[in-house]
């Protein structure tokens, strides 16, 4: 599903990851690793928000040279999402929904059920965190990615919104068999993603744990 090829990351000229040549089956996968190890860097980099050396494909789809097609395949929400406060919730929506080809219908299944239907009209600048982490997790699964990255996605989230996240993940991978990627410090509910499979990130390297 997911293909690195010489895949390096460096800042200023420090290495921060290096992946020679891994391929990682579809799944939903547990990113793990201390502070600093690359997990955030990782995911932007998947995203194709973030340069780096070498490649990464979706199937065939390879981000260097079909980078549009590409991004469709991919959907991310970062661990501290940053958004316009001058827009309203509706309209981030009403622009990612375009731009990922989702329709009207599937924009208002996912507010609805991360319960956002009384502020979603109001602007980002008065959301919370909670809020704004709930808006991110909603643009993430909009239209139809292969692969969603979801970076801290615990983070702010109340009981009964992290319930409705486990659900949409078990759904999506059951259903139509997207892949997630998924990074936290946290421990996630391994009885609530049955056949989650765990990644190390250390050393600059991936240990695959499956
Ligand atoms: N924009 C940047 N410029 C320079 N160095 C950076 C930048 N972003 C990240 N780094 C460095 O890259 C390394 C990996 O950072 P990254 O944020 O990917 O780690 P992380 O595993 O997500 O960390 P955390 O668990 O603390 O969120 C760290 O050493 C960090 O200092």
């Amino acid at each position: 599903m997911l293909h690195f090829s010489q895949f390096e990351k460096s800042y200023s000229g420090h290495q921060v990851l290096k992946i020679a040549n891994i391929k990682l089956p579809t799944g939903v996968f547990w990113i793990k690793g201390s502070n600093g190890s690359g997990k955030s860097t990782l995911l932007k980099a998947i995203a194709g928000i973030l340069s780096f050396q070498g490649d990464i494909a979706i199937g065939t789809t390879y981000l260097k040279n079909h980078g549009v097609a590409y991004r469709k395949l991919v959907n991310f929400a970062a661990a501290e999402p940053l958004f316009p406060e001058f827009l309203t919730g509706a309209e981030m929506i009403g622009l990612f929904a375009k731009a990922k080809g989702a329709g009207v219908d599937q924009s208002q299944a996912l507010l609805t059920e991360m319960g956002m239907q009384a502020y979603v009209n109001n602007h980002l600048s008065s959301y919370s965190s909670g809020m704004l982490k709930k808006l991110s997790l909603v643009l993430a699964f909009l239209g139809k990615p292969r692969l969603i990255l979801l970076d801290e996605p615990l983070n702010a989230l109340d009981a009964d919104s992290l319930e409705v996240l486990y659900r949409w993940i078990n759904e999506k991978h059951a259903q139509e068999q997207i892949s997630f990627l998924l990074s936290s410090h946290q421990s996630l509910e391994t009885i609530k993603l049955p056949g989650l499979k765990q990644i190390n990130i250390g050393d600059k390297k991936l240990s695959l744990n499956f």
